[in-house]
Parts: structure tokens; C-alpha cells; sequence
């Protein structure tokens, strides 16, 4: 966006000839401070917006552009949007990505007065409005977390590394990490920031330029904010301590990511301070990484096309409150790899299961709770509303309850009384003083007035009573005077205009504007139907009522404040009582999810077993429900064989529409579900922490980035090959799909081999190419797998049964069929199949799975590597490689080294 300053025609400071109005003046110096910024001038109830800003904002908005006076001899162009509804048009600017700033009148019209008659009033930008910087509900999706997130980088002799932070200015939530270059995009894909800030160099960096075009909000920012040597400072400073040493130990790329966080969000709010919480440090390996095509594939908390109806998420939440519900959405996204932990967290699920009335007790409680971390942040930027106060007060009160009724119960866990503790912090006296003060009816904004309780304060109540008793006087004296005119149809009527004033129909005017009457009756106004009166009483009343309505708005005011500030004082604690009230959401919520849909407690171990027993695609399994029937259940063994060595890899191939894509990822989002805390949904499942999920299945064109399908489908499965350890999961499906056959079905060969000889993960692989099926013969932890289909009347029946064995064929005809392709084409293709099958048993391809030997070139089975030479000269070389350790150009310079070893031998 261009600034305004940029436009000769807006600077009048460029032309000292002409005269500017004052007005305009100081319009031009501040939208000159904020020259990224759409500016909304504040004037009486609108924001006004001129010049180009006016021109981006009537298109956005869809408002109409007008004109307001001359400038430099031109037109003003403007357009304005009211004060009450500013949220709304706000929302729909920041989406499309414009950054606003709000300038607010900072003093009362008549003090600029006092000045002289062509003073302006004062004014000064408030707020910057960005899209990682929003605490208003409206502006916020109550049920996602939104992060800024701040990506910094430290160079490195062989690798860069890089840190972010990410803060939810609405809750106070604040952490850090540093990560390798893939790693950080797994951690943005993870967090999916609303906004991004990083410095200009990394911005303009060719190599990064397409990973930003990514992203809708990406801003860059000066050195001021990256300065590492500064960064300690900033952050100390933030958090009002002599040193960040208190937040544990940080490099400096994380200081520094961490320090442009605060920098730009104290900018962005004007100074005010935040209740951020301190930098928590996430360090690598404490949480599943997911890298962000898997974590897209798998549909984890939206749909691959954006929506969340579709969802897993969609499909687990059965949280009641909105900060349960992010809550839940970042455990969905950080599954956890501390076996611990998970264990406590389904702890607290097994408790809330078998415990029905408790847990529809705690939930019922919790339905009524309201966001009250997100309220205390917005009344610590003063953006806070009555509302508010009476949120914090709901919520101590809800909290309180349930800290009473969970601590008394006897089946409480190590990790729920952890959260009662919590609740128990809490200072009652401090939300009892908020039920004495607040109404039970409570205006939006606090300027309204009206939000104390009678009785409360009594200066306050001598006001109303005062302003009030003075109506009844207005109603008394509107009839007396209907009395003494003989006028009936008399009114006393209020506008902002002409405060209170008497009002006849025209056809009685003449006898209040003639004697005797005129000597009460002061002609004020005369419209088309009516005429308008004042009297010295009604003006002296009129006084009396505002000066009391003003004084009494002053005392709400201040006790606004005074109550605003005993709630700061507060802060921590009322935090964390949000957070155990969240944590208490999600787990009472995953019970009633696994009550519900049949899931079962999962045993979590530190091996390497997967064993999923009468496991079930959460999602498939639910829109089945809805409409075509039961779900079939299967079982997925990967666990070593004979408990010894890495992982078994399964090899599933089976006919088109037979439910193999299905199985792999239900087999991924059950590994998911219970490293995050859940149930699962099997029978039984026992699952070894699993420390990275890889998933290839299926892609589009990623023409963003200039990739073919075939391009994406290979640079993630390059991904999976160079990272993947004996700790993955990894899920392929149809590798190889998007080229010519003997390419695909190579590659698909060479990535298997690599799989079980080299990454040694725990791996499902579905195929269309039968032919592959020989290598289970070869690899020795290699199990064949297939889907059962029948068929019938020439037509095939989908069993979705995974049994073990290899499907001979692919029905992709009779697939055809069902999906209504025209008959002769039907006919057509199984004349071409039958032809090319019968051609296909002397295929090249044939031959090459009979006669080539599988493990010339790579290192062969652990069960004969201890007989041959050669294979334990390469087994030692192995053994000395830590692949945690490697870079993906030291891997494959390791792999290279172990081929040459082979091929030596
Ligand atoms: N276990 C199951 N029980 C019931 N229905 C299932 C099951 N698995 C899959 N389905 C149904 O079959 C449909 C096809 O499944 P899926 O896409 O997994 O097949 P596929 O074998 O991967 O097909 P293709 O090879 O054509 O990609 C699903 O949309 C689902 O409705």
C-alpha cells in the first residue's frame, strides 16, 4: 500500500503557498507516521478515511467514496464507516490484508474550543490493527487460538538455524523454539500463525521469497525489531526483570524471535503492557513433528480444503467452552512424545469415562463458563467492556465451583488435581466483589453507563435517584403545561440537538407563540408538522438532569477502573484457573467422546511396537453413521517381529475404492489420538512413542510454488527418506503413481528397500503395482497385506477387509463401471486388458522382479548380515551413524559411502 505521503497531491507540506486547513493538517502529519497503515480518523461517531486510503477502503468495503473539501486545489476523496459497526468493517480489511490504524479523539471537543474557534480537536493513533495483534471477540474465532508468530535467524558455518516465538496476545500465551529449517516450517504449519513478522533480510531472501508467498500475512520489519544484541534487553525490560536467565536458558535466535514478539506487539498496542505469560521453550523432540504436507493430509484440524466441518478435529470435539476448544485444537496439533505424560493425561480421560455423573457434572458447569482469559486481556489493553468484568466474575465463580466439587472426589488423578489446585488459588473475595458491584443487565460498552449495581456505591445512587427524580418532574410538568395551554396533544420531547423542548402540532403553535403563553413558551425551532418551545424550567431541569447523568457516568467510570485494576492485580492466578478450566474441558471432553463412539484407552510404551487391534477411521466412521452404514474394523501389526530389531513395514495393495488409503490413515490419526492424550478408536491398541509422522498420500499441483504433481509427490517423499528414523511412523500411498509405470514402479521398489534397509521405520505402503509384492519373499520385515474384495455377477463387492496376502488384480474396470462410465467404453477397455494382460506376462517388468537380484546395491537383511563379511563391515559403518545427528547432505553422504562400501564387497 502506498502511503499517502508518497502522493505529491497529499503532502500539502509540499506546497507551503497553499493554505491547508488545521483539520487536514494533522490528518497528513499522523498519516504520515503510519504510511503502511489504512488511517481511520476519528470524527464524532464515524472513522473517516481520505485520500488513497478512502480509495482501498470504499473498493474493500464496498462503500460509497465521497468528497469532502478541497485540497491542493483537488477533491478530498472520502469515505467513512460508523464508530458501533467500525469491528465489523475492521474484520473485513484485516482479512484482506490491510494493516489499520485507529487515531482517536484524545480530548473532549470543548477543551479544543476553549482553545480558540479553529482549534482541532486532538487526536493521536491508539491502536495498530494487525492481523496476530486482534483481542476483540468479533475480530476472533473463539474456538482457534491466533498466534503472531516471530521467525529469526543465526547463521551458521555449515547451517543456518533458525528460532520462532508465537504469542496469542488474547490469551497471554507465549512460547519458543528453535528448529532447523524444516523443522521451523513443521512448527508454522503447526501453529498456523495469522501473521508472521521476520526481519527485511529474511524476507527479501530469494530462497525464502516462494515460502512467504505462502502465507497471506507476512510482515517484514526493520533491524530495530531482529537486533539479537538488543533482544535480552527488550525482553527483560517486557517482563520487568533484571534478567530473562528466570525463563530458562535461550539461544540467541530464540531471544531474538522471541524480543520482535514483544517489540511488535508493545507497538502495536501503543505500549500498553500485555499479561503475556513468559517465554515457555519448546525443545525439539518434546512434541510428534508433523511436517505441514502431512499434517494438510491428514486432515488433522481442517480439511485439505480449508474447512474444519471434516476435520479430525471436527470429529473429536465435544469440548463446551472456547478455550477448551483451542485447548484441544493445540493438543490435536502437538501430540506428545513423553510417554509420562500422555500416560497422566489418559489418566485423566480413563478417570472422566468411567465416572459418568462427575463428568456431566463438571460439563454441565463448564457449558456456562465464560472466555474469560480472552476478557482479561482485552481490559489489560483498556479494550475491556463491562461485559468483561462480568466474564471474570462468571468465570471465577464457575471456576471456584468446580475446584469444590473435584477436589472432594476420590477418583481424581495426579494431573486433575494438578488443575485444582490451580482453581483453588483462586481469591473469592475477588469475584464476590464483582457480583456486588456489577447489574445483571450489562451495556456492550462502558461508556453507556448503567453497569453498577444499585446500592453499590452510594454517591452514585444519590446521582440517579437525583437525574431519575428529575424525569418523574419532566412528565409532571409536561402535563401541567398541557393543562395551562389546553394543548393535549403537548409533549416534552429530548434530541441530542436541542436537549429537552416542548413540542405542539402546527395548528396549536399560534396560541403558545401569542400572550399570554409566549412569556413561558421561548420559540425554538418550527418544522413542516410541528413547532418546538423552551422554558426557563425546562432548561434549568434539563441542567440538573445532565450534570447528574454526567456525574454519575464519572463514578461508573472510576469504579470501572478500580475494579479493572483489583482484577490485575490478580492476573496470574486468574490465568491459570482459565488454563486448568480449559485442560478439565478438554478431558471430561475426549471421555464423553470415548463413552460415545466406543474409543479405547491406548497402552503407550517406549518400544517400537504398533499393534492396533479393530482399529476405525474416526472420521470415515462418522460420516458412514450419518448415511451408508457400519464401518468395517481391521487390525495393523507394524510392531518388530519377535519384539526384536525396527518395525515391520505392511504392503497393501488391493482394487481401486477398496479402502486402502482409509486404512493407512486411520492408522496415522490412531497414532495421532493417543501421543495427544486421547482414546482411540479400536479395540485394543498398543503404540510405542512415535517421534516423527511422515505421510505421502495423495497431492494437487502446487502451481503457488511452480511444482507438478509429480514434482510435490517426489519432494515430499524425498522428505520422508532423508528424515525418517526407527522411531517414525511413516504412511505412503501409491508412490510413484504420477509417472510412467516402470518409473513409478522403480521408484516405488527403491523407496521400499530404502525404508527397511535404511530408515528401518514402522511404514504402511499402499500400491497399485502388484508386482512389488515379490519383495516381501526378500525383505524380511516386510508382510504383505491386502483388501478383500468379491466378486459377483461380474461385478465387485467392496468387503474392506485387510487380511493378509496380496490382491491379484486392480477391478479398476468394474470401478469404472460403478462410477458410470458409458458401457462401450466398459466393454471397450476389458477387450484392451485382456490384451494387455496377456502381453504383460512376457513385460519386461515381469522379468525384472523374477531375475534381478534385490539387495546388490544396498545393504542386506539383519538376519544374514552377521554370516556375511562384507554386510558387517557395513553393519559397524551403521552403526556409527546417529541419523538424529545428520543433516539430510550428511545422510546422503553417508548413504553414498555405505553403497560404495557394498559395491567394494
Ligand atoms: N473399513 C471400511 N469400512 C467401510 N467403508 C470403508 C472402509 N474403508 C473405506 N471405506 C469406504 O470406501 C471408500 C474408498 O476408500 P479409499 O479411498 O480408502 O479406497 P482406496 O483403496 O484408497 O481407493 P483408490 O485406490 O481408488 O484410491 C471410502 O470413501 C469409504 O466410504
Amino acid at each position: 500500500m502506498d502511503a499517502v505521503s508518497d502522493s505529491p497531491r497529499q503532502d500539502p507540506a509540499r506546497d507551503a503557498s497553499t493554505r491547508v486547513t488545521p483539520m487536514m493538517e494533522q490528518y497528513v502529519e499522523i498519516k504520515a507516521a503510519n504510511p503502511d497503515s489504512l488511517l481511520f480518523y476519528r470524527m464524532g461517531d464515524f472513522y473517516e478515511l481520505f485520500f488513497q486510503d478512502a480509495e482501498i477502503a470504499s473498493r474493500a468495503l464496498g462503500i460509497v467514496l465521497t468528497k469532502r473539501g478541497k485540497h491542493l486545489g483537488e477533491d478530498i476523496p472520502m469515505c467513512g464507516v460508523p464508530v458501533e459497526r467500525a469491528d465489523e468493517y475492521l474484520h473485513r480489511l484485516i482479512a484482506l490484508g490491510h494493516r489499520v490504524a485507529v487515531c482517536e479523539q484524545i480530548e473532549d471537543p470543548a477543551e479544543a474550543r476553549k482553545r480558540g474557534p479553529k482549534s482541532v480537536v486532538r487526536r493521536d493513533v491508539t491502536r495498530l490493527v494487525t492481523p496476530g495483534t486482534l483481542t476483540e471477540d468479533t475480530l476472533l474465532d473463539a474456538r482457534r487460538n491466533n498466534y503472531l508468530a516471530a521467525i529469526a535467524r543465526a547463521r551458521g558455518s555449515s547451517d543456518d538455524s533458525y528460532a520462532i516465538a508465537w504469542i496469542d496476545i488474547s490469551t497471554g500465551e507465549f512460547g519458543v523454539a528453535e528448529r532447523d529449517r524444516i523443522g521451523l516450517q513443521a512448527e508454522v504449519a503447526r501453529l498456523a500463525p495469522g501473521e508472521i513478522i521476520v526481519s527485511d533480510a529474511l524476507y527479501g531472501e530469494t530462497d525464502w521469497v516462494p515460502y512467504w508467498r505462502e502465507f497471506r500475512h507476512v510482515t517484514p520489519l526493520g533491524r530495530d525489531v531482529f537486533d539479537g544484541a538488543t533482544a535480552e534487553r527488550r525482553l527483560s525490560d517486557f517482563f520487568h526483570v533484571a534478567t530473562t536467565a528466570g525463563f530458562g536458558p535461550m539461544s540467541r535466535p530464540e531471544l531474538t524471535a522471541a524480543a520482535a514478539c514483544v517489540t511488535y506487539v508493545e507497538r502495536t498496542q501503543l505500549g500498553k503492557r500485555l499479561p503475556l505469560s513468559p517465554p515457555s521453550r519448546e525443545s525439539a523432540g518434546a512434541v510428534l513433528s508433523i511436517d505441514a504436507a502431512t499434517r494438510a493430509n491428514l486432515e488433522l484440524v481442517v480439511t485439505l480444503s480449508g474447512d474444519r466441518q471434516g476435520s479430525l478435529l471436527a470429529t473429536i470435539d465435544r469440548t463446551v467452552t472456547s478455550a477448551g476448544s483451542r485447548l484441544l485444537v493445540q493438543r490435536l496439533s502437538a501430540p506428545l512424545t513423553d510417554v509420562a505424560m500422555i500416560v497422566a493425561r489418559h489418566d485423566a480421560v480413563e478417570a472422566f469415562a468411567t465416572h459418568r455423573s462427575t463428568r456431566w457434572n463438571l460439563r454441565d458447569t463448564l457449558r456456562g463458563c465464560p472466555d474469560f482469559a480472552r476478557s482479561l486481556s482485552r481490559l489489560v489493553v483498556g479494550r475491556g467492556g463491562p461485559r468483561d468484568l462480568a466474564a471474570i466474575r462468571d468465570g471465577l465463580t464457575t471456576a471456584s465451583a468446580i475446584g469444590d466439587a473435584l477436589g472432594v472426589w476420590p477418583e481424581r488423578t495426579a494431573e486433575i488435581s494438578a488443575h485444582i489446585e490451580a482453581l483453588a488459588a483462586i481469591n473469592r473475595d475477588g469475584a464476590a466483589e464483582l457480583t456486588r458491584a456489577l447489574n445483571d443487565d450489562l451495556p456492550l460498552l462502558k461508556r453507556d453507563g448503567g453497569f453498577i449495581r444499585a446500592a453499590y456505591a452510594a454517591p452514585l445512587d444519590e446521582l440517579r435517584a437525583l437525574r431519575d427524580e428529575s424525569r418523574r418532574v419532566i412528565a409532571q410538568l409536561q402535563a401541567q403545561y398541557a393543562e395551562e395551554t389546553g394543548v393535549k396533544a403537548l409533549k416534552i420531547r429530548h434530541n441530542n440537538v436541542l436537549g429537552y423542548f416542548v413540542e405542539v402540532t402546527a395548528q396549536h403553535a399560534d396560541k403558545l407563540l401569542t400572550a399570554p403563553l409566549n412569556q413561558t413558551f421561548i420559540h425554538r425551532q418550527t418544522l413542516a408538522g410541528q413547532v418546538r418551545f423552551t422554558t426557563t424550567t425546562l432548561g434549568e431541569l434539563e441542567a440538573k438532569i445532565s450534570t447528574a447523568g454526567d456525574r454519575a457516568l464519572a463514578i461508573e467510570l472510576e469504579l470501572f477502573e478500580e475494579l479493572s485494576s483489583r482484577v490485575m492485580l490478580e492476573i496470574d492466578v486468574i490465568k491459570a484457573a482459565a488454563q486448568a478450566l480449559a485442560a478439565l474441558d478438554v478431558a471430561s471432553a475426549l471421555a464423553e467422546l470415548s463413552v460415545e463412539q466406543r474409543y479405547v484407552r491406548p497402552t503407550i510404551s517406549d518400544d517400537l511396537s504398533f499393534a492396533i487391534a479393530g482399529g476405525r477411521h474416526p472420521v470415515v466412521e462418522q460420516a458412514l453413521l450419518k448415511d451408508s452404514g457400519p464401518f468395517v474394523a481391521n487390525d495393523c501389526d507394524l510392531s518388530p517381529p519377535r519384539d526384536k530389531g525396527p518395525g515391520r513395514i505392511w504392503l497393501l495393495t488391493g482394487p481401486n475404492m477398496a479402502g486402502k488409503s482409509t486404512f493407512l490413515r486411520q492408522n496415522a490419526l490412531i497414532a495421532v489420538l493417543a501421543q495427544m492424550g486421547s482414546f482411540v478408536p479400536a479395540t485394543s491398541a498398543t503404540i510405542g512413542v512415535i517421534d516423527r509422522l511422515f505421510s505421502r498420500v495423495g497431492a494437487a499441483d502446487d502451481l503457488a510454488r511452480g511444482r507438478s504433481t509429480f514434482m510435490v509427490e517426489m519432494v515430499e517423499t524425498a522428505a520422508i527418506l532423508n528424515q525418517a528414523t526407527e522411531r517414525s511412523l511413516v504412511i505412503l500411498d501409491e508412490i510413484g503413481r504420477g509417472t510412467a509405470t516402470f518409473d513409478g514402479l522403480s521408484i516405488a521398489w527403491a523407496a521400499i528397500e530404502h525404508l527397511h534397509e535404511v530408515n528401518r521405520s514402522r511404514a504402511l505402503f499402499a500400491t497399485h503395482y502388484h508386482e512389488l509384492t515379490a519383495l516381501a519373499a526378500r525383505l524380511s520385515r516386510l508382510h504383505n497385506a491386502t483388501v478383500r474384495v468379491k466378486e459377483w455377477q461380474g461385478d465387485v463387492v467392496f468387503l474392506h477387509e485387510v487380511v493378509a496376502g496380496a490382491a491379484d488384480r486392480s477391478y479398476g474396470i468394474q470401478v469404472a463401471k460403478l462410477a458410470g462410465l458409458p458401457m462401450p467404453v466398459i466393454e471397450k477397455a476389458k477387450v484392451v486388458l485382456a490384451q494387455l494382460e496377456a502381453e504383460d506376462r512376457m513385460s519386461p517388468a515381469r522379468r525384472l522382479i523374477d531375475d534381478l537380484p534385490l539387495f546388490a546395491a544396498v545393504k542386506p537383511t539383519e538376519k544374514t548380515a552377521s554370516a556375511d563379511p562384507a554386510a558387517a563391515e557395513i553393519a559397524a559403518a551403521l552403526a556409527t551413524i546417529n541419523p538424529d545427528d545428520l543433516s539430510p547432505r550428511e545422510a546422503l553422504e553417508a548413504l553414498y559411502q555405505l553403497k560404495a562400501k557394498a559395491a567394494k564387497n
